[in-house]
């Protein structure tokens, strides 16, 4: 028997179906084409580059090979006009569009920083603009690219007998990648980082303008940038402080077994007037008593002593140092030498020095990517870990980490040592503890692919957490270098005092949080950042809707950079059809 009540409810509902169906497969194409579209309308854009489409899953790795966003399109400018226009049409595309952009400089990042997830990478290699330029005379300089990688620079300054002052141990990463971080290297202990080292900057701001800046003009922007991690604009030019090049390196390895005595040789060496040009050092953690490759191509001063030499299983701290040699000076450089080498107190059989150019000196890293690439080692994960700690910390930090944390193995090298905090800049955006000598130490692990043991991902990440988890319980006051973090209260912690200068620089010059989307929390939630972006769109764009026409405005749901986000409170009716 037959309910027509139910069989029509019945037909009814399968027609209601039918609709739903066909309405959300509208709804899905449309929302797909609404995606699509937006690197279309990119694409429309006027050009000297231009947009690829294909390239995103490049664009989507990085050195430490953890963390892939697949980004919409991948843009390689030739010309500053070219990032200029892109980002200024993403700007005017206003709160609607989500799109947002990140510079790439070599992808040498470690945690996705120079990736984003459905937006524009911009390929900063790509960048042509006016050719490097090296300008001598009593306080020379080098006019660069953003794009440019350090080993270019080094190689064109070299033709003028000049080089920049101040590097990272490998050059092949870009200025502008450095730059956004600080660029810091055995000579920071005199020059201050590579962000110590800029005279001059060429920005593009969040807004797509195009500002030169100093110390002196627009200096505001000139320290956000540096040390900035790509947050308020992308550096397309920059002009970087030269000195004299020497010809050869006397290159110097001593080790300590005592991390105490190590670390007051390091700090004695960093405070002299007449010292190394270069002061950097290592842990050997080893507990087989063999010792590994430290010193190839190194040559024993006494090598009978030397080859007796054995670890015993300790932790052992390699010393590194470094002396310039101008061809003219080379007796008066072996006689410093030896003096410095005479104030210190490493075990004496354990020296070991080489003399190589000054080239081979500054792209030593090269040679081991070289070597890993062969062995299909360069492209693993690298779950490295870099902290800033205080001088007055930097024993109890040693005696926790290398005393119970890591005993056995290291799985790369360990970086230590000392910074010289009057060489670096206040006014930058870069986080540094607060005392006159901090200690740079770097954990730089290699992880092997796919291994469940010591020497892979999650043991690694897992050792870091406790490294991190052991500074924070004994508040030793530790800075992350190159940092990444996930929630909101750990970057306002990281920043601490300059959270504020922080938040203010971002909506001055990004306001719509267009650029490096990676540490999405820095900006997500934050109420001063919202109000500073509305205030700023109510003055600058939105609807003309200041005191006169309206009693307050409020809040709603800052879900996205929408206009909708907030509501306006008017004073009448027809206020109110002339604000909509
Ligand atoms: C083997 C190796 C050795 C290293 N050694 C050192 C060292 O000795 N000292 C040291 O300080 N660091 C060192 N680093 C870290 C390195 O400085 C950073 O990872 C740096 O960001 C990499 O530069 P990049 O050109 O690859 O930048 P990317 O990884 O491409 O970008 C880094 C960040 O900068 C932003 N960015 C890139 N270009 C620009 C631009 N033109 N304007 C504004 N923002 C931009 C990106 O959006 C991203 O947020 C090393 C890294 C590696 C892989």
């Amino acid at each position: 028997m037959r309910y027509p009540a139910i069989s029509s409810f019945r037909e009814n509902m399968f027609f209601i179906r039918i609709f739903m169906i066909l309405l959300l497969s509208c709804l899905t194409v449309k929302i797909n084409l609404c995606f699509s579209s937006i690197p279309y309308s990119l694409k429309s854009l006027t050009l000297d580059g231009h947009f690829n489409f294909d390239e995103v899953h490049h664009a989507a790795r990085d050195f430490g090979n953890r963390y892939h966003f697949l980004p919409l399109a991948v843009l390689h400018p030739k010309s500053v006009s070219d990032i200029g226009t892109t980002i200024k049409h993403i700007w005017d595309m206003g709160c609607h569009s989500e799109l947002t952009v990140a510079a790439r400089g070599h992808g040498h990042s470690l945690q996705g920083q120079a990736q984003v997830h459905r937006g524009v990478v911009i390929n900063m290699e790509s960048l042509q603009g006016p050719k490097m330029q090296v300008y001598t005379g009593n306080f020379p300089y080098v006019d660069v690219s953003g794009g440019e990688l350090w080993i270019n620079i080094l190689h064109e300054s070299l033709k003028y007998g000049l080089a920049p002052k101040s590097w990272t141990d490998y050059l092949h990463l870009t200025v502008g990648g450095t730059l956004s971080n600080a660029g810091i290297s055995g000579q920071a202990f005199r020059h201050g980082p590579q962000i110590s080292n800029v005279h001059q900057l060429e920005v593009v701001t969040g807004k797509g303008e195009i500002v030169n800046c100093t110390k002196k003009q627009n200096s505001d922007l000139f320290h956000s940038v540096l040390g900035g991690l790509g947050q308020f604009g992308i550096i397309t030019r920059a002009r970087i402080s030269l000195e004299p090049a020497p010809d050869m390196v006397k290159w110097i390895r001593v080790l300590y077994s005592d991390f105490n005595t190590f670390a007051r040789d390091q700090e004695r060496l960093i405070s002299a007037e007449n010292t190394f040009d270069y002061i950097e050092g290592f842990a050997i953690v080893n507990r087989t008593g063999l010792l590994n490759n430290w010193r190839s191509s190194f040559n024993p001063q006494d090598p009978v002593q030397a080859s007796q030499f054995e670890s015993g299983g300790k932790t052992l701290f390699c010393l590194e140092l470094a002396k310039y040699i101008h061809s003219d000076e080379t007796d008066l450089v072996n006689q410093e030498v030896e003096n410095s080498l005479s104030l210190l107190n490493y075990i004496p059989s354990t020296l070991f020095i080489s003399e190589v150019s000054y080239v081979q000196f500054l792209d030593r890293v090269h040679v081991s990517e070289i070597k890993l690439r062969s062995k299909g080692l360069w492209e693993v994960p690298h779950p490295w870990l870099n902290l800033l700690i205080p001088k007055s910390k930097i024993h109890d930090f040693a005696e926790g980490v290398f005393g119970n944390i890591i005993t056995e193995t290291s799985n790369g090298p360990i970086l230590i040592y000392p910074l010289n905090k009057s060489k670096w800049d206040n006014r930058t955006s870069v986080v540094i503890p607060g005392e006159d000598i901090f200690y740079l130490v770097a954990f730089l692990s290699s992880a092997v692919p796919s291994s469940t043991g010591k020497d892979g991902l999650e043991h690694i990440l897992t050792q870091n957490k406790r490294i991190l988890d052991y500074c924070e319980t004994a508040n030793l006051g530790v800075k992350q270098y190159l940092p990444h973090y996930t929630t909101q209260e750990e970057w306002k912690t990281h920043f601490g005092p300059q959270w504020e200068v922080f938040v203010q620089r971002k909506s001055t010059y990004d306001p719509l949080a267009i650029l490096a989307p990676w540490p999405e929390n820095i900006s997500k939630g934050n109420t001063f950042l919202m109000t500073s972006t509305l205030i700023y769109y109510l003055k600058e764009k939105g609807p003309h809707c200041m005191q006169e026409r309206c009693l307050d405005y409020k809040f709603c749901k800052p879900v996205t950079r929408n206009f909708p986000c907030f509501l306006i409170y008017c004073k009448s009716i027809e206020e109110a059809a002339v604000t909509s």
